[in-house]
Protein backbone atom coordinates (compact mmCIF):
# COMPACT_ATOMS: atom_id res chain seq x y z
CA UNK A 1 0.00 0.00 0.00
CA UNK A 2 1.97 3.64 -1.20
CA UNK A 3 0.87 6.43 0.38
CA UNK A 4 -1.52 8.85 -1.40
CA UNK A 5 0.11 11.35 -3.75
CA UNK A 6 -1.13 13.23 -7.01
CA UNK A 7 1.12 15.32 -8.89
CA UNK A 8 0.45 15.13 -12.47
CA UNK A 9 -2.08 13.88 -14.78
CA UNK A 10 -0.08 11.26 -16.46
CA UNK A 11 2.41 9.99 -13.88
CA UNK A 12 2.07 5.88 -13.95
CA UNK A 13 -1.05 5.42 -12.11
CA UNK A 14 -0.98 3.27 -8.74
CA UNK A 15 -3.96 3.02 -7.14
CA UNK A 16 -7.38 5.09 -7.66
CA UNK A 17 -10.94 5.15 -6.90
CA UNK A 18 -13.83 4.09 -8.82
CA UNK A 19 -17.34 3.56 -8.28
CA UNK A 20 -19.19 0.23 -9.90
CA UNK A 21 -22.52 1.35 -10.33
CA UNK A 22 -25.34 -0.59 -9.24
CA UNK A 23 -29.22 -0.21 -7.70
CA UNK A 24 -28.84 3.66 -8.11
CA UNK A 25 -28.92 3.29 -11.92
CA UNK A 26 -31.85 1.33 -11.77
CA UNK A 27 -33.94 4.62 -10.06
CA UNK A 28 -33.34 5.85 -13.42
CA UNK A 29 -36.66 6.79 -15.26
CA UNK A 30 -37.61 9.08 -18.28
CA UNK A 31 -39.40 10.94 -15.48
CA UNK A 32 -36.49 12.05 -13.65
CA UNK A 33 -33.31 11.30 -15.62
CA UNK A 34 -33.13 15.01 -16.27
CA UNK A 35 -32.83 15.90 -13.16
CA UNK A 36 -30.88 13.11 -12.16
CA UNK A 37 -27.94 14.31 -14.79
CA UNK A 38 -28.73 11.27 -17.34
CA UNK A 39 -28.94 11.80 -21.01
CA UNK A 40 -30.71 8.32 -21.36
CA UNK A 41 -32.14 5.45 -19.32
CA UNK A 42 -29.19 2.83 -19.35
CA UNK A 43 -29.10 -1.12 -19.24
CA UNK A 44 -27.32 -1.49 -16.01
CA UNK A 45 -26.31 -5.09 -16.24
CA UNK A 46 -24.27 -3.92 -19.59
CA UNK A 47 -23.70 -0.74 -17.46
CA UNK A 48 -21.95 -2.99 -14.41
CA UNK A 49 -20.36 -5.46 -17.15
CA UNK A 50 -18.63 -2.24 -19.06
CA UNK A 51 -17.24 -1.01 -15.43
CA UNK A 52 -15.92 -4.52 -14.51
CA UNK A 53 -14.03 -4.36 -17.96
CA UNK A 54 -12.44 -0.96 -17.26
CA UNK A 55 -11.58 -1.79 -13.81
CA UNK A 56 -10.00 -5.20 -15.18
CA UNK A 57 -7.91 -3.24 -17.92
CA UNK A 58 -6.59 -0.54 -15.05
CA UNK A 59 -5.55 -3.94 -13.19
CA UNK A 60 -3.99 -5.57 -16.16
CA UNK A 61 -1.79 -2.61 -16.35
CA UNK A 62 -0.48 -2.63 -12.22
CA UNK A 63 -3.26 0.08 -10.95
CA UNK A 64 -4.75 -0.95 -7.49
CA UNK A 65 -8.63 -0.05 -8.01
CA UNK A 66 -10.56 0.85 -5.06
CA UNK A 67 -13.84 0.82 -4.95
CA UNK A 68 -15.86 3.57 -3.24
CA UNK A 69 -19.09 1.28 -1.75
CA UNK A 70 -16.67 -1.01 -0.07
CA UNK A 71 -14.57 1.70 1.09
CA UNK A 72 -17.57 3.19 2.49
CA UNK A 73 -18.99 0.46 3.93
CA UNK A 74 -15.73 -0.26 5.91
CA UNK A 75 -15.80 3.78 7.02
CA UNK A 76 -19.62 2.78 8.69
CA UNK A 77 -17.45 0.99 11.19
CA UNK A 78 -16.45 3.47 13.03
CA UNK A 79 -19.88 5.17 14.76
CA UNK A 80 -19.05 8.99 14.27
CA UNK A 81 -18.87 8.03 10.53
CA UNK A 82 -22.91 6.34 10.62
CA UNK A 83 -23.96 9.58 12.42
CA UNK A 84 -22.44 11.69 9.86
CA UNK A 85 -23.72 9.16 7.20
CA UNK A 86 -27.39 9.35 8.68
CA UNK A 87 -27.11 13.29 8.93
CA UNK A 88 -26.61 13.82 5.35
CA UNK A 89 -28.80 11.40 4.01
CA UNK A 90 -31.68 12.20 5.93
CA UNK A 91 -33.50 15.74 5.00
CA UNK A 92 -35.99 16.68 8.22
CA UNK A 93 -37.20 19.74 5.74
CA UNK A 94 -37.93 16.63 3.14
CA UNK A 95 -39.84 14.17 5.25
CA UNK A 96 -40.68 16.04 8.81
CA UNK A 97 -39.75 15.17 12.10
CA UNK A 98 -42.12 11.80 11.93
CA UNK A 99 -40.54 10.27 9.24
CA UNK A 100 -36.94 11.98 9.46
CA UNK A 101 -37.42 10.07 12.93
CA UNK A 102 -38.49 6.96 11.73
CA UNK A 103 -36.31 6.63 8.91
CA UNK A 104 -33.12 7.34 11.12
CA UNK A 105 -33.84 4.15 13.70
CA UNK A 106 -33.91 1.88 10.39
CA UNK A 107 -30.94 3.31 9.56
CA UNK A 108 -29.31 2.87 12.52
CA UNK A 109 -30.37 -0.72 12.57
CA UNK A 110 -28.65 -1.62 9.28
CA UNK A 111 -25.61 -3.66 9.09
CA UNK A 112 -22.57 -1.18 6.90
CA UNK A 113 -23.10 -2.88 3.39
CA UNK A 114 -26.64 -2.59 3.99
CA UNK A 115 -26.84 0.93 4.93
CA UNK A 116 -24.18 1.95 2.41
CA UNK A 117 -26.35 0.30 -0.34
CA UNK A 118 -29.73 2.62 0.97
CA UNK A 119 -27.06 5.83 1.20
CA UNK A 120 -26.09 5.29 -2.62
CA UNK A 121 -29.66 3.55 -4.06
CA UNK A 122 -31.39 5.57 -2.13
CA UNK A 123 -34.73 4.87 -0.31
CA UNK A 124 -38.58 5.53 -2.02
CA UNK A 125 -41.92 6.36 0.66
CA UNK A 126 -43.18 2.59 -0.41
CA UNK A 127 -39.86 1.29 1.24
CA UNK A 128 -40.03 3.40 4.13
CA UNK A 129 -40.47 1.05 7.26
CA UNK A 130 -43.83 0.89 8.30
CA UNK A 131 -44.78 2.74 11.11
CA UNK A 132 -47.62 3.22 13.84
CA UNK A 133 -49.93 6.41 13.55
CA UNK A 134 -50.97 8.74 10.95
CA UNK A 135 -48.63 10.78 8.34
CA UNK A 136 -49.55 13.78 6.25
CA UNK A 137 -46.21 13.33 5.01
CA UNK A 138 -46.23 9.46 3.86
CA UNK A 139 -50.36 9.83 2.54
CA UNK A 140 -49.56 12.69 0.60
CA UNK A 141 -46.13 11.69 -1.29
CA UNK A 142 -46.46 9.20 -4.19
CA UNK A 143 -45.03 5.26 -3.35
CA UNK A 144 -42.06 5.85 -6.24
CA UNK A 145 -41.24 9.62 -4.59
CA UNK A 146 -37.75 8.77 -3.50
CA UNK A 147 -37.41 9.72 0.62
CA UNK A 148 -33.75 9.35 -0.04
CA UNK A 149 -32.42 10.46 -3.65
CA UNK A 150 -30.28 8.05 -5.67
CA UNK A 151 -26.87 9.26 -6.47
CA UNK A 152 -26.20 7.79 -9.86
CA UNK A 153 -23.42 10.49 -10.47
CA UNK A 154 -21.03 8.60 -7.91
CA UNK A 155 -19.94 6.41 -10.85
CA UNK A 156 -18.11 9.69 -11.54
CA UNK A 157 -15.59 9.61 -8.72
CA UNK A 158 -13.55 11.79 -10.49
CA UNK A 159 -15.67 14.46 -8.95
CA UNK A 160 -16.17 14.47 -5.83
CA UNK A 161 -12.60 14.32 -4.86
CA UNK A 162 -9.06 15.25 -6.05
CA UNK A 163 -5.96 14.53 -4.48
CA UNK A 164 -3.32 17.32 -4.86
CA UNK A 165 0.17 16.08 -3.60
CA UNK A 166 -0.50 14.60 -0.59
CA UNK A 167 -3.87 15.92 0.22
CA UNK A 168 -7.57 15.34 -0.55
CA UNK A 169 -9.61 18.29 -1.76
CA UNK A 170 -13.33 16.63 -1.25
CA UNK A 171 -14.77 19.41 -3.88
CA UNK A 172 -18.20 20.99 -3.22
CA UNK A 173 -21.13 20.10 -6.04
CA UNK A 174 -22.74 22.61 -7.79
CA UNK A 175 -25.60 20.41 -8.86
CA UNK A 176 -28.36 19.52 -6.55
CA UNK A 177 -28.35 15.95 -7.94
CA UNK A 178 -24.30 15.14 -7.06
CA UNK A 179 -24.21 17.39 -3.33
CA UNK A 180 -24.76 14.41 -1.33
CA UNK A 181 -21.81 12.42 -3.32
CA UNK A 182 -19.49 14.56 -1.68
CA UNK A 183 -20.79 13.87 2.24
CA UNK A 184 -20.59 10.48 0.90
CA UNK A 185 -16.68 10.54 -0.38
CA UNK A 186 -15.56 12.76 2.84
CA UNK A 187 -17.27 9.87 5.43
CA UNK A 188 -14.34 7.83 3.40
CA UNK A 189 -11.46 10.41 3.58
CA UNK A 190 -12.64 11.15 7.43
CA UNK A 191 -13.27 7.67 8.76
CA UNK A 192 -11.97 4.83 6.82
CA UNK A 193 -8.48 3.92 8.46
CA UNK A 194 -6.25 3.38 5.36
CA UNK A 195 -7.10 7.19 4.81
CA UNK A 196 -6.93 8.07 8.68
CA UNK A 197 -3.20 10.14 8.09
CA UNK A 198 -4.57 11.90 5.36
CA UNK A 199 -4.20 15.67 5.35
CA UNK A 200 -6.97 17.69 3.04
CA UNK A 201 -6.65 20.65 0.89
CA UNK A 202 -9.32 23.18 0.10
CA UNK A 203 -10.85 22.36 3.28
CA UNK A 204 -14.62 23.27 3.96
CA UNK A 205 -15.25 25.84 1.34
CA UNK A 206 -18.64 25.70 -0.26
CA UNK A 207 -18.29 27.40 -3.65
CA UNK A 208 -18.49 25.07 -6.27
CA UNK A 209 -15.32 23.26 -7.65
CA UNK A 210 -15.75 20.00 -9.23
CA UNK A 211 -13.20 17.84 -9.97
CA UNK A 212 -13.79 17.33 -13.61
CA UNK A 213 -12.59 21.26 -13.88
CA UNK A 214 -9.14 20.77 -12.12
CA UNK A 215 -6.20 19.10 -14.19
CA UNK A 216 -2.90 18.71 -12.71
CA UNK A 217 -1.09 20.10 -15.53
CA UNK A 218 2.66 19.35 -13.43
CA UNK A 219 3.96 19.75 -10.84
CA UNK A 220 2.84 22.90 -9.19
CA UNK A 221 0.89 23.45 -11.77
CA UNK A 222 -3.34 23.48 -11.67
CA UNK A 223 -5.64 24.56 -14.63
CA UNK A 224 -9.17 24.98 -13.07
CA UNK A 225 -11.85 25.19 -15.66
CA UNK A 226 -14.84 27.48 -14.73
CA UNK A 227 -18.15 27.16 -16.26
CA UNK A 228 -21.18 25.02 -15.78
CA UNK A 229 -20.08 23.98 -12.66
CA UNK A 230 -17.30 25.45 -10.89
CA UNK A 231 -17.67 29.01 -10.66
CA UNK A 232 -15.33 32.35 -10.51
CA UNK A 233 -15.16 32.41 -6.72
CA UNK A 234 -14.62 28.57 -6.58
CA UNK A 235 -11.83 28.73 -8.70
CA UNK A 236 -10.33 31.34 -6.60
CA UNK A 237 -10.98 30.16 -3.08
CA UNK A 238 -9.23 27.16 -4.47
CA UNK A 239 -6.23 29.11 -5.49
CA UNK A 240 -5.71 31.13 -2.48
CA UNK A 241 -6.05 27.25 -0.36
CA UNK A 242 -3.71 26.00 -2.75
CA UNK A 243 -1.02 28.58 -2.61
CA UNK A 244 -1.54 29.05 1.25
CA UNK A 245 -0.54 25.28 1.39
CA UNK A 246 2.15 25.44 -1.03
CA UNK A 247 0.92 22.95 -3.31
CA UNK A 248 1.07 25.30 -6.26
CA UNK A 249 2.94 27.81 -7.69
CA UNK A 250 0.83 28.50 -10.71
CA UNK A 251 -3.75 28.20 -10.87
CA UNK A 252 -5.00 28.78 -14.45
CA UNK A 253 -8.65 29.56 -14.67
CA UNK A 254 -9.70 28.69 -17.94
CA UNK A 255 -13.29 30.34 -18.73
CA UNK A 256 -15.02 26.97 -20.87
CA UNK A 257 -18.25 27.45 -22.18
CA UNK A 258 -21.72 27.28 -20.12
CA UNK A 259 -23.30 24.16 -21.66
CA UNK A 260 -23.32 20.61 -21.10
CA UNK A 261 -21.45 19.09 -23.75
CA UNK A 262 -18.99 20.96 -21.74
CA UNK A 263 -19.57 20.82 -18.63
CA UNK A 264 -15.79 20.26 -17.27
CA UNK A 265 -12.94 21.00 -18.26
CA UNK A 266 -12.11 17.12 -18.84
CA UNK A 267 -14.69 17.27 -21.40
CA UNK A 268 -12.55 19.11 -24.13
CA UNK A 269 -9.04 18.50 -22.35
CA UNK A 270 -7.03 15.59 -21.12
CA UNK A 271 -3.43 15.63 -20.42
CA UNK A 272 -2.53 12.61 -22.32
CA UNK A 273 1.58 12.51 -22.09
CA UNK A 274 3.65 15.07 -19.97
CA UNK A 275 3.75 17.30 -22.65
CA UNK A 276 0.88 16.93 -24.42
CA UNK A 277 -2.78 17.19 -24.39
CA UNK A 278 -6.08 15.90 -26.27
CA UNK A 279 -8.16 18.98 -26.96
CA UNK A 280 -11.14 19.17 -28.95
CA UNK A 281 -10.42 21.17 -32.22
CA UNK A 282 -13.32 23.60 -31.73
CA UNK A 283 -12.01 25.43 -28.85
CA UNK A 284 -8.15 24.41 -29.52
CA UNK A 285 -7.38 27.69 -30.32
CA UNK A 286 -9.84 30.02 -28.53
CA UNK A 287 -9.12 28.68 -24.55
CA UNK A 288 -7.68 30.94 -22.51
CA UNK A 289 -6.55 31.27 -19.31
CA UNK A 290 -6.29 33.77 -16.12
CA UNK A 291 -2.93 33.08 -15.02
CA UNK A 292 -3.29 33.01 -10.56
CA UNK A 293 -0.24 33.43 -8.62
CA UNK A 294 0.68 34.17 -5.03
CA UNK A 295 1.51 37.42 -4.07
CA UNK A 296 2.01 38.00 -0.46
CA UNK A 297 -0.69 37.05 1.89
CA UNK A 298 -3.29 37.66 -1.74
CA UNK A 299 -3.08 36.61 -5.10
CA UNK A 300 -1.93 38.35 -8.34
CA UNK A 301 -3.87 37.70 -11.67
CA UNK A 302 -2.86 38.16 -15.17
CA UNK A 303 -4.42 37.40 -18.43
CA UNK A 304 -6.16 36.11 -20.11
CA UNK A 305 -4.05 34.41 -22.21
CA UNK A 306 -4.39 31.94 -24.77
CA UNK A 307 -4.56 28.34 -23.06
CA UNK A 308 -1.61 26.81 -24.43
CA UNK A 309 0.81 29.36 -23.98
CA UNK A 310 -0.21 30.14 -20.34
CA UNK A 311 0.09 26.28 -19.69
CA UNK A 312 3.50 25.73 -20.86
CA UNK A 313 5.33 28.83 -19.70
CA UNK A 314 4.05 27.36 -16.21
CA UNK A 315 4.89 23.63 -16.81
CA UNK A 316 8.60 25.53 -18.13
CA UNK A 317 8.03 24.07 -21.26
CA UNK A 318 9.08 25.26 -24.77
CA UNK A 319 5.48 24.33 -26.26
CA UNK A 320 3.35 21.99 -24.99
CA UNK A 321 1.98 19.32 -27.77
CA UNK A 322 -2.01 19.43 -29.04
CA UNK A 323 -2.71 16.11 -30.26
CA UNK A 324 -4.37 16.98 -33.30
CA UNK A 325 -7.58 15.30 -33.67
CA UNK A 326 -7.80 16.51 -36.90
CA UNK A 327 -11.34 15.67 -37.34
CA UNK A 328 -14.03 17.17 -39.78
CA UNK A 329 -16.43 19.63 -37.55
CA UNK A 330 -18.96 17.24 -37.58
CA UNK A 331 -17.16 13.74 -36.35
CA UNK A 332 -15.42 16.10 -33.74
CA UNK A 333 -18.63 17.46 -32.42
CA UNK A 334 -20.23 13.72 -32.71
CA UNK A 335 -16.62 12.06 -30.45
CA UNK A 336 -16.31 14.97 -28.17
CA UNK A 337 -20.02 14.61 -26.97
CA UNK A 338 -19.47 10.85 -26.50
CA UNK A 339 -16.30 11.34 -24.31
CA UNK A 340 -13.89 11.40 -26.97
CA UNK A 341 -11.55 14.07 -25.14
CA UNK A 342 -12.19 12.44 -21.85
CA UNK A 343 -9.30 10.15 -21.58
CA UNK A 344 -7.81 8.44 -18.41
CA UNK A 345 -3.54 8.22 -18.77
CA UNK A 346 -2.15 5.50 -16.88
CA UNK A 347 1.62 6.40 -17.49
CA UNK A 348 2.94 9.00 -20.28
CA UNK A 349 1.76 8.11 -23.67
CA UNK A 350 -0.85 4.85 -22.47
CA UNK A 351 -4.31 6.29 -21.37
CA UNK A 352 -7.85 4.24 -21.37
CA UNK A 353 -10.64 5.65 -24.08
CA UNK A 354 -13.90 4.64 -25.24
CA UNK A 355 -13.63 2.59 -27.91
CA UNK A 356 -16.40 3.94 -29.94
CA UNK A 357 -14.36 7.43 -30.88
CA UNK A 358 -12.99 5.94 -33.45
CA UNK A 359 -11.43 8.58 -35.15
CA UNK A 360 -10.21 10.11 -32.10
CA UNK A 361 -8.62 6.69 -30.61
CA UNK A 362 -6.79 6.70 -34.21
CA UNK A 363 -5.28 10.20 -34.25
CA UNK A 364 -4.09 9.36 -30.76
CA UNK A 365 -2.07 6.37 -31.89
CA UNK A 366 -1.03 8.04 -35.25
CA UNK A 367 0.56 10.69 -32.64
CA UNK A 368 2.27 7.28 -31.00
CA UNK A 369 0.17 7.21 -28.08
CA UNK A 370 -0.82 3.86 -26.53
CA UNK A 371 -5.03 3.47 -26.10
CA UNK A 372 -6.60 0.81 -24.21
CA UNK A 373 -9.88 0.64 -25.64
CA UNK A 374 -12.90 -0.06 -23.11
CA UNK A 375 -16.75 -0.17 -23.80
CA UNK A 376 -18.91 2.71 -22.88
CA UNK A 377 -22.63 2.31 -24.50
CA UNK A 378 -23.97 2.31 -20.97
CA UNK A 379 -21.82 3.96 -18.99
CA UNK A 380 -21.34 6.90 -21.13
CA UNK A 381 -25.19 7.64 -21.10
CA UNK A 382 -24.39 10.09 -17.85
CA UNK A 383 -22.13 11.79 -20.12
CA UNK A 384 -18.58 11.06 -18.08
CA UNK A 385 -15.52 8.87 -19.76
CA UNK A 386 -12.80 7.18 -18.44
CA UNK A 387 -11.45 10.16 -16.69
CA UNK A 388 -14.82 10.59 -14.96
CA UNK A 389 -14.67 7.61 -13.99
CA UNK A 390 -11.58 7.63 -11.83
CA UNK A 391 -10.42 9.67 -8.74
CA UNK A 392 -6.29 8.74 -9.02
CA UNK A 393 -5.20 8.44 -5.45
CA UNK A 394 -1.76 7.45 -5.92
CA UNK A 395 0.42 8.18 -9.44
CA UNK A 396 4.11 7.99 -8.94
CA UNK A 397 6.30 11.52 -9.79
CA UNK A 398 7.04 11.97 -13.00
CA UNK A 399 10.56 13.05 -12.86
N1 LIG B 1 -15.74 15.01 -15.07
C1 LIG B 1 -16.86 14.81 -15.73
O1 LIG B 1 -17.05 15.35 -16.82
N2 LIG B 1 -17.80 14.09 -15.13
C2 LIG B 1 -19.00 13.69 -15.75
C3 LIG B 1 -20.18 13.97 -14.90
C4 LIG B 1 -21.46 13.54 -15.55
C5 LIG B 1 -22.67 13.73 -14.69
N3 LIG B 1 -23.82 13.11 -15.28
C6 LIG B 1 -22.97 15.19 -14.44
O2 LIG B 1 -23.74 15.76 -15.20
O3 LIG B 1 -22.45 15.77 -13.51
Amino acid sequence: MTTPHVTSEVGPLRTVLLHRPGGELKRLTPRNNDQLLFDAIPWVDRAEQEHDAFAAVLREQGVEVLLLDELLSEALRDPRARTAALHSGVDERRLGAEVADTLCSYLSSMDEKTLTGVLVSGMTFEELPAAEGQSLVRRMHQPHDFAIDPLPNLLFTRDSSVWIDDRVAVTSLAMPARIRESALTDLVYAYHPRFAQSARAYGAHSAPVEGGDVLLLAPGVVAVGVGERTTPAGAESLARSLFADDLAHTVLAVPITQTRASMHLDTVCTMVDHDAVLMYPAIRDHLTAYVLRPAGEGIKVSGPEPFLRASAEAMELDRLRVVDTGLDPVTAEREQWEDGNNTLAVSPGTLVAYERNVETNARLEDAGIEVLRISGSELGSGRGGPRCMSSPIVRDPLY
